[in-house]
């Protein structure tokens, strides 16, 4: 059984088209900068010259379209007839309180994903986009949606509430959720099988970092904090989203700016990160390029964002207690060395020792710590899509 997996992310798709008889993977590929200047599919199908399609897509309708598309080509494509297409599992983000749990995809599942559009609206609005173009492509095919929250339902109340009165987690649902679950889950697990130990026994932080951010405490396996809290925004500083700043800079400039609650919105969502602060780009590479070439704000938004993982690698060390491995995974952390050693330095005191030399790689299951350091630093490149074709397997059957 053919199933195929579309990770929408907030500017990319990533997919992949699994046999699952034996998990083998047939086709894999990445849209990118999707509705940022220049996308382009780099596709690959397993044995056969990969292929890079620039044409601009201006949302993930478009991205769905090319990448069925690619996967059917005559010349490059994995597969004959989109028949042979048995299912489809989809990555969705946020489901509120209503779904945690992988779902088949119904009208039902896909009205949530509407209403809980608001609280994130970088993700559920693609996420649809992309269902919908796939049913219309597909109209027989039974398609599975896999929450980013999943995860996460492990935390302790004391990890996912806010101080803020009981009512309004009652009323509302306002309440931490976590998200980026099922790359924190993949990861960490390999970690375990790579360090050769029971993850039962491990205490690991996981640093996924994508064009969207978040840092999570596994204890044990589980997940008991991370960084996102009630939507994506929280935490980390991102691409484009300014993370964790004080609550009362919004009134203010409420005030200031004369914004209303979807201006304010978009500014934190849309307009902040790494792209607010420098001015510069929302894509790393460019932050990178600038930086090497003395840009002064791009040489400070690195600092900034990498202060802010090595906090929150220290909180939850703390509130762990102690700590044996941490993980770098997604676009940043699978490619960023340079960000990984400046996360990381400093740390030595605490027993964490990243290697120069083994640092200096790209996309690579390695550990990278020094083979002193008492706390083991992994490179770990994340597989959401195997997580998501599993579950969807398990629907569908
Ligand atoms: N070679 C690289 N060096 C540094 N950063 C990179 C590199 N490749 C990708 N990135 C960063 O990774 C981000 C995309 O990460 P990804 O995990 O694919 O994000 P998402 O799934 O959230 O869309 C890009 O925006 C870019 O900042
Ligand atoms: C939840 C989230 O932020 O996802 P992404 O990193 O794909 O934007
Ligand atoms: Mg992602």
């Amino acid at each position: 059984m053919n199933v195929l997996v579309i990770n929408c992310g907030s500017s990319s798709l990533k997919y992949q088209l699994i046999n699952m008889a034996n998990e083998e993977v047939l086709a894999v590929g990445l849209a990118e900068r999707i509705a940022i200047d220049g996308s382009r599919i780099k596709h690959e199908t397993i044995g056969k010259e990969k292929v890079v399609i620039e044409q601009p897509m201006k949302n993930h309708k478009d991205a769905i379209e090319m990448v069925l598309a690619a996967i059917v080509n005559e010349e490059y494509g994995a597969i004959k007839d989109m028949s042979e297409i048995s299912a489809v599992g989809h990555r969705v983000v946020h489901g509120g309180e209503k779904f945690s749990g992988s779902v088949l995809i119904t009208d039902e599942v896909k009205k949530v994903l509407e209403e809980c559009s608001d609280l994130a609206p970088l993700h559920n609005p693609p996420n649809l986009m992309g269902i919908n173009a796939c049913q219309e492509i597909l109209p027989n095919v039974p398609m599975v949606g896999v929450f980013d929250t999943a995860f996460h339902q492990t935390m302790p109340k004391s990890s996912y509430l806010y101080a803020l009165p009981y009512e309004l987690y009652e009323k509302y649902g306002i309440r931490r959720y976590g998200f980026h679950g099922t790359s924190h889950k993949y990861v960490s697990q390999r970690a375990a099988e790579i360090l050769g130990k029971n993850i039962e026994d491990l205490k690991i932080v996981t640093c996924h970092l994508g064009n969207g951010a978040s840092v999570a405490a596994v204890d044990g396996g589980k997940s008991i904090d991370t960084t996102m809290g009630f939507t994506p925004l929280e935490g980390l500083m991102m691409g484009t989203r300014c993370g964790d700043i004080d609550p009362a800079i919004l009134p203010f400039l409420m005030e200031k700016e004369g914004l209303d609650a979807a201006g304010l919105s978009d500014l934190m969502n849309k307009k902040s990160g790494i792209l607010g602060l420098t001015g510069i780009s929302s894509d790393f590479r460019d932050i990178e390029d600038a930086a090497a070439a003395g840009d002064e704000r791009a040489i400070l938004g690195l600092e900034t964002y990498c202060k802010k993982i090595k906090k929150y690698i220290g909180a939850y060390m703390a509130e762990m207690g102690g700590l044996d491995a941490i993980v770098f995974t997604a676009g940043i952390g699978e490619n960023g060395a340079e960000i990984r050693r400046d996360i990381c330095k400093g740390m030595e005191a605490l027993g964490i020792e990243i290697d120069e030399e083994k640092n200096n790689v790209r996309g690579k299951e390695r550990i990278v710590s020094t083979d002193n350091s008492k706390v083991k630093i992994l490179l770990v490149p994340t597989n959401e899509e195997l997580m998501i074709a599993r579950d969807t397997v398990a629907l569908v059957k």
